[in-house]
């Protein structure tokens, strides 16, 4: 069982999920299943990473084996095409569909696409869609607190989850500390950084070595001790279990503190800047 913890409207996450951007058509579906044996419950998808079959298929087949439905948070998100009303109640409904499933557990926008200027008119779009039933709870990914605060004074409802760009070169703790007051659960995108050149950080690979834990899970650790959800992508079940090893691994303060010194204000890893970067 890996720990919990509650968002402000009563969701209640896993402290480390599983990340599925790139993990496609059969291969990633046995990926996605591996996953769910190994341990994980929350399992992260987007509309647009086109893998929302494989994910429908991997929790299906999970159902037989290693999890039960109910035991399971699948995510998805709603891409910046589709945040008209009437679109993005329809795209909820076909993310179901193409999931196979009778609903999705937890539904974010996927970006805040300021220039657009339809986030508003989207989160008004999965209110009712979780009021009407067909998703569980509702969050963002990319939200600044610009962004949060115009939501709660236009609708009156924060997003429980505001998944974001997260590793030790971009700590994010004025944004943490946003998320935290306001009882929103942070989850961490590019957790492990894509796997590069982070994992060999001398201070990272020192702390690791103090510990017998391999860079990856010190990483993932730092995270959960800030408080976040870290949701890192692995597509072999020797890597999604040593990721779930971080869960046994304990920092101290310090050592928290040193991995977030590691932070750069320039660290974001393609330079994806909310407040000015839109996906469609
Ligand atoms: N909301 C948003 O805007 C975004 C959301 N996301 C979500 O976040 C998830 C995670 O982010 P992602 O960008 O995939 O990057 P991650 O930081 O999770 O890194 C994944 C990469 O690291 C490798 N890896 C995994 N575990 C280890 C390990 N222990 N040691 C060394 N290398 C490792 C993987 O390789 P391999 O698979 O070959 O093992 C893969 O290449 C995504 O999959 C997606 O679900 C991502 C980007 C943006
Ligand atoms: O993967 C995602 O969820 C994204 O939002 C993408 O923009 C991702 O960050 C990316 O880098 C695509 O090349």
């Amino acid at each position: 069982m890996i720990p919990t913890t509650t968002a402000h409207d009563g969701l209640t996450l896993p402290v480390l999920g599983f990340g599925t951007y790139k993990l496609t058509g059969h291969a990633g579906a046995a990926s996605i299943e591996r996953a769910i044996a190994s341990g994980y419950t929350l399992v992260d998808s987007a509309f647009n990473y086109e893998n929302e079959g494989s994910v429908g298929a991997a929790v299906r087949a999970s159902a037989h084996h290693h999890a039960a439905r109910d035991e399971l948070i699948v995510t998805s998100k709603l891409p910046g095409r589709h945040q008209q009303h009437d679109a993005a109640i329809a795209t909820v409904e076909e993310s179901a569909a193409r999931m196979g499933l009778e609903r999705i557990d937890l539904y974010l926008i996927h970006w805040p696409n300021p220039r657009q200027g339809t986030y508003v008119e989207a989160w008004q779009a999965l209110i009712e869609a979780k009021e009407r039933g067909l998703v569980g709870a509702i969050g963002v990914c990319n939200f600044l607190p610009e962004h949060l605060d115009r939501l709660h004074a236009e609708t009156g409802v924060m997003p429980e989850v505001n998944q974001i760009e997260l590793h030790p070169h971009f700590p994010q703790e004025e944004q943490l500390a946003y998320d935290r007051e306001h009882g929103i659960i942070t989850q961490a995108w590019s957790p492990l950084g894509r796997g590069g050149e982070m994992l060999a950080e001398p201070e990272i690979v020192r702390i690791a070595e103090a510990h017998r834990a391999t860079p990856g899970q010190v990483i993932l650790a730092w995270g959960i001790a800030r408080g976040v959800v870290p949701i890192p992508k692995a597509a072999s079940q020797d890597r999604q279990r040593e990721n779930l090893g971080a869960l046994e691994l304990r920092l101290g303060d310090e050592e928290v503190s040193a991995i977030t010194a590691l932070g750069r204000p320039d660290g974001r890893l393609k330079g994806q800047d909310p407040a000015v970067y839109e996906e469609f």
